[in-house]
């Protein structure tokens, strides 16, 4: 397996999978993946529908419980921590169907998401007074990923490339180290795809945060990643840069009849 790490290597990751398995009636949706995520790395996971990208991602938050092998964030085993407590240590995740509620504006949304990172209450408005610094810190990441001018539009007015970056806006609103991205350009115009892969690029490189994302636009993967892991039937077919990804024969013929 090209590029990838031995099941028995040390977990040197900020993020490291040793072994990870998820089987369902005996059927291995997730098989044996190892893979370390280093600060400050962009790591994209690719592979053919039902490769069990999203399930490896549900693995990593601890919405799902391996049946075998390992998690760990900083060295730490997290395998057995709710998806809450891995939050709180800095794995953040956006979600392929959306988690806005569109009825509120899109400034409320943020609040909240910035409340419950400081272990406040779901209130959806602040008080005056000791919520106005949730009010600045949802302002600044509203202002970050270019939203400021629609913060007072009900959420559910945005139009599809807003509402990516809203999903952006509430994964910053929690102060992650580790963004989990899963397939941030689902369902984005494609003229909008260039202003949303700058937005990803600035958030990540400037300010040095790791990530993996799954992401089906190979263009956007070239584009973004340091490296690609290839998942195939559960499994990890390869990681490694971009170039060697692109010119393996076995990632080639995992493909086959779908476009690369
Ligand atoms: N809860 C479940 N029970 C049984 N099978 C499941 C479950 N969740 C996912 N699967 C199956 O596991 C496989 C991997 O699914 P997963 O969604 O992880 O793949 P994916 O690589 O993210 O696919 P896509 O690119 O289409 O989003 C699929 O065959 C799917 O049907």
């Amino acid at each position: 397996m090209a590029g990838s790490v031995h099941a028995d290597a040390p977990a040197t990751g900020l993020l490291s999978t040793r072994r990870l398995t998820w089987k369902v009636g005996g059927v291995a949706i997730v098989d044996g993946v190892s893979i370390d995520l280093a600060a400050g790395e962009f790591l994209a996971v690719i592979g053919p529908n039902g490769a069990g990208k999203t399930s490896l991602f549900n693995l990593i938050t601890g919405l799902r419980k391996p049946s075998d092998g390992s998690v760990s964030l900083d060295g730490q085993d997290v395998t057995r921590l709710p998806p809450h407590r891995r939050a709180r240590r800095g794995l953040g995740r956006t979600f392929q169907s959306s988690s806005v509620f569109n009825a509120l504006s899109v400034a409320a949304n943020v609040r909240l998401a910035v409340q419950a990172r400081r272990g406040g209450s779901m209130r959806p408005f602040p008080l005056p007074g000791r919520d106005r610094d949730v009010a600045e810190r949802a302002d600044r990441v509203l202002w970050r990923v270019g939203l400021d001018d629609r913060a007072d539009a009900p959420a559910g007015t945005l139009a599809h490339g807003e509402k990516r970056k809203l999903e952006i806006a509430l994964l910053l609103a929690g102060e992650p180290r580790v963004l989990l991205l899963d397939e941030p350009m689902a369902g984005v115009s494609a003229e909008d795809v260039p202003g949303l892969v700058a937005l990803i690029r600035t958030l990540t490189r400037e300010e040095k945060r790791s990530v993996l994302m799954v992401e089906h636009h190979m263009d956007v993967v070239l584009d973004l990643a340091d490296r690609v892991a290839v998942m195939h039937h559960g499994a990890l077919l390869v990681c490694d840069t971009p170039d060697v990804v692109m010119a393996d024969r076995t990632v080639q013929e995992a493909y086959l009849g779908e476009k690369l």
